[in-house]
């Protein structure tokens, strides 16, 4: 289809809402409107999608809302989309408001949706990585991970002053419930001695026993002090809270959970999301007037680039292994034969 031919697209935000979504929204509205677009919103993510809850947007609506994390035309996680007749339903609001294409913002679960909707309406659909995981193939950075890794960087950062002052080990989980990435950059950002992040833990599950001897060898190296260990949440049963009571009870290692949890999603976007959520949001619009569909609108090594939005979810996104390396080899206190070495190592498990 070449740009004359559309005529009006449609936005919505969905699952869980990302720091850096209304800047996202914004870029979409602006591009639209600078290539002659019409815009329809629909409110809730694919539950509006369903009650046909649109409203008409246009740039006075969405001018100062960059600096805002949440969404103004609100997400939400609608489990009944998953049905053909959901689907049937939102194809069939699409046609009568006279939509050409979709842009939706969202992360895996939300493109996910939009395959699904794709075997019941003909349009175009553009997705736009929002999401604080970073959890997707084709972006090297999601919108809402570069605020989410910051705010974890700060609380961090905090933590290790009382923890530093009282020789505690503290552990402070982070969202990423299936992927590493805010746990493995926090770790990176703020020195944390240790992490648990569920890629570790599929490949080798750390125990108790192996933690508790990590932590006493840190100790031994350094002296009276701090150890600071960053949690990725569901990585250990009854999160930071179960871990903490059992290091203290069982082990006698006097030990304090923080959870950051929705934390993580709000305040003030970080300029990487802003600037991120303008690229990304103009080159969707930009894909939809080039006649592409299925595809997600990325950045890769600076330059955007559009993968076809099944490989998002089914191609992995490993985590870089030789940050891996450098905290767990380069990094740890605890040196063993062969750490010094000079190559990263591509495995990404744990250390004893
Ligand atoms: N397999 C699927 N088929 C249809 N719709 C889906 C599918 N998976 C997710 N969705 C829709 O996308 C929404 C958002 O997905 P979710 O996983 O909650 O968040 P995210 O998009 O952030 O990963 C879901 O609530 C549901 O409406
Ligand atoms: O806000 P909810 O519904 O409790 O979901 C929490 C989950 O949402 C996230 O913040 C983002 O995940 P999604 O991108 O899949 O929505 C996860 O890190 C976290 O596990």
């Amino acid at each position: 289809m070449s740009a004359h031919e559309i005529k009006k697209i449609a936005v919505l935000t969905s699952g869980g809402d990302a720091p850096g979504m209304n800047a996202a929204l914004r870029a979409v509205v602006l591009a639209a409107e600078h290539y002659g677009l019409q815009v329809l919103a629909f409110r809730h993510g694919y539950k509006g999608l369903l009650e046909n809850d649109a409203v008409p947007l246009v740039a006075q609506d969405v001018l100062h809302i960059l600096q805002y994390s949440g969404t103004i035309i609100k997400s939400a996680r609608c489990p009944e989309f998953k049905t053909d007749e959901a689907a049937k339903k939102a194809a069939e609001n699409l046609q009568n408001n006279d939509i050409d294409a979709l842009v939706v913002i969202g992360g895996d679960g939300s493109f996910r949706g939009a395959e699904h909707l794709s075997h019941h309406w003909n349009g175009q659909i553009i997705g736009v990585p929002g999401t604080i995981d970073n959890d997707l193939y084709g972006t090297d950075a999601t919108i809402g991970f570069a605020t989410a890794v910051s705010i974890a960087m700060d609380a961090l950062d905090k933590i290790r002053d009382t923890a530093e002052a009282m020789d505690r080990v503290f552990i402070v989980e982070v969202m990423g419930r299936e992927a590493g990435f805010i746990g493995l950059s926090s770790t990176m950002a703020s020195g944390a001695e240790r992490m648990i992040l569920p890629e570790l833990q599929r490949e080798k599950p750390l125990t108790i026993a192996a933690l508790v001897k990590h932590i006493e060898r840190v100790k031994k190296v350094r002296g009276e002090s701090s150890y600071v260990m960053v949690l990725s949440e569901h990585q250990w049963p009854g999160g930071a809270v179960a871990l903490a009571e059992q290091l203290e009870a069982e082990y006698h290692l006097p030990c304090r959970p923080c959870l950051l949890g929705h934390i993580q999603r709000g305040g003030s976007p970080a300029a990487a999301d802003r600037i991120l959520a303008a690229q990304l949001g103009v080159y969707a619009i930009e894909l939809a007037l080039q006649g592409e569909t299925l595809v997600m609108s990325g950045i890769q090594g600076n330059k955007a680039v559009a993968t076809p939005l099944p490989d998002t979810w089914q191609i992995d996104k490993p985590l870089d292994p030789n940050l891996v390396h450098i905290q767990h080899r380069v990094f740890n206190p605890v040196k063993k034969n062969g750490d010094a070495e000079l190559s990263a190592k591509n495995s990404v498990t744990n250390v004893a």
